[in-house]
């Protein structure tokens, strides 16, 4: 098996993982308890005393949660029986033969960042599904929902850009088409800057007028492979026999403005003709603040095709009717809410990996899902894409992500050393964006 770094971890005090596990997830637990609490009256009303008192409970376990992070105490096995349970809990046993310490037990501070990471959000779902009758609670919900909120204006212009494009767009020719395609993929990319995970769960929605600010970003790109991407679309469009497909694979990141600008994105491949079909792989439980699930992929297209204004409404109406016909196809699966990383899919979900290897080109949007794709190890700067990898090529691959952890690899040699020396925080303030593709050339 090749040899790989160590993992990223709060074990290296000051770094990015530390002050998260430190700072950020508590305040984010806390966040959920404060949410629980104002949501009382609202159990009552639905569910009466029994519901205030599914409330307390899960506000106990979350706060014990808490405590246990905040004191570094042992990661404890999952209890509440879920689809998931016997995994986690193989992977918990599998996390801690690997230690050598003293009492061999995995501690928040001490293991992989990515696992313990996950893990609190695996517990938070825990609390709430062992407090029944709210088991169906998305503690997330709310500020996912005020993210779409606040970013109506930005939403309603990438609506009206999209339809004016449509409008116009079979006299385009192959350069104009390939301009509009990279905008579109830009606004997906500058999209990811709007997860709630990094803010600590604070408000952090789109107010700029992002396709105008295209230009002024660009030179925050640093691994620009779109001219890949579209040498692979339109490579198919042009070889593709009548009644074929071809199959773009979104694995998605965050709902809110992210999810609109994916959405968009996709609504542009199929208009283009550059992708007959695109299936979005989105979370089965409530993961990292922001993320979607399929009650918040529904509820988006619900919003935008009810919008005040005849561009949004045509766009949600259209993607509607795009699911109805089976041209969008939402899926998910229970590996994406794992700790695991990407290379071990094949083992751990052969199923998705099996499907995974159907698509002509596979977009991973966000920086958790770069994580996972490279093992959220200590990489070198220099290190190729393919490598970290580390086996994982189910097909043709891109990852689509603004930076907000310590770790980027396939940089020119001294890129990444430069950046450190003159704005260390380059790697994880989602100021700087990547395309990075794997795949045939
Ligand atoms: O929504 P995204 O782009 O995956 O970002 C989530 C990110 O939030 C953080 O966990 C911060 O807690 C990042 O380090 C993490 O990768
Ligand atoms: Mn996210």
């Amino acid at each position: 098996m090749a040899v790989v770094p160590a993992s990223l971890s709060g074990q290296d005090v000051g770094s990015f993982a530390y002050l998260t596990i430190k700072d950020r997830i508590p305040q984010i637990l806390t966040k959920v308890i404060d949410t629980l609490h104002r949501h009382k009256s609202e159990f009552f009303e639905k569910h009466g005393e029994e519901g205030v008192e599914a409330e307390k409970k899960a506000i106990s376990l979350l706060s014990k949660l808490r405590n246990e992070l905040q004191t570094d105490k042992p990661i404890i096995p999952l209890v509440e029986k879920f689809v998931d349970t016997d995994i986690w809990n193989q992977y918990l046993e599998y996390q801690q033969s690997l230690l050598n310490e003293s009492d061999g037990k995995s501690r928040w501070f001490y293991s992989p960042w990515l696992f313990v990471e996950c893990y609190m959000y695996r517990r938070i779902h825990e609390a709430i599904i062992q407090s029944p009758p709210i088991d169906y609670f998305d503690v997330f919900k709310e500020s996912k929902e005020q993210n779409f909120y606040e970013s109506q204006e930005s939403v309603i212009a990438l609506c009206t850009h999209l339809q004016q494009l449509i409008k116009t767009i079979e006299d385009l020719n192959e350069n104009q088409l390939k301009d509009e395609f990279f905008k579109l993929l830009q606004i997906s990319l500058w999209g990811n800057k709007c997860d709630l995970s990094l803010s600590g769960g604070e408000s952090s929605s789109e107010k700029t007028d992002v396709l105008n600010s295209l230009e002024d970003l660009k030179p925050f790109i640093l691994l620009n492979d779109m001219e890949h991407l579209w040498s692979l679309l339109s490579n198919c469009k042009k070889t593709r026999e009548k009644a074929s497909v071809t199959s773009v694979y979104i694995v998605l990141d965050n709902s809110g403005f992210e999810l609109v600008t994916d959405l968009i994105l996709a609504n542009f491949l199929l208009s283009s003709e550059l992708a007959t079909e695109v299936h979005f792989y989105g979370k089965t439980i409530p993961w990292f603040v922001s993320d979607t699930t399929i009650h918040d992929f529904n509820w988006l297209i619900e919003q935008v095709k009810h919008g005040n204004h005849k561009w949004m409404s045509k766009c949600g109406a259209d993607w509607e009717e795009y699911v109805e016909m089976g041209k969008w196809v939402y899926h998910d699966h229970i590996f994406w809410t794992l700790p695991h990383e990407y290379c071990a899919m094949p083992q751990v979900a052969p199923d998705l990996y099996a499907e995974l290897q159907k698509a002509h080109l596979i977009l991973f949007k966000g920086d958790l899902n770069y994580r996972k794709l490279t093992g959220d190890r200590k990489w070198e700067f220099s290190v190729p894409f393919h490598q970290a990898l580390n086996g994982f090529h189910p097909a043709p691959l891109c990852t689509i992500r603004t930076l907000k952890a310590e770790i980027q690899v396939g940089l020119k040699p001294g890129q990444g050393e430069q950046l450190m020396a003159s704005e260390p925080c380059w790697w994880t303030s989602g100021k700087y964006g990547i395309f990075q593709y794997d795949g045939p050339l």
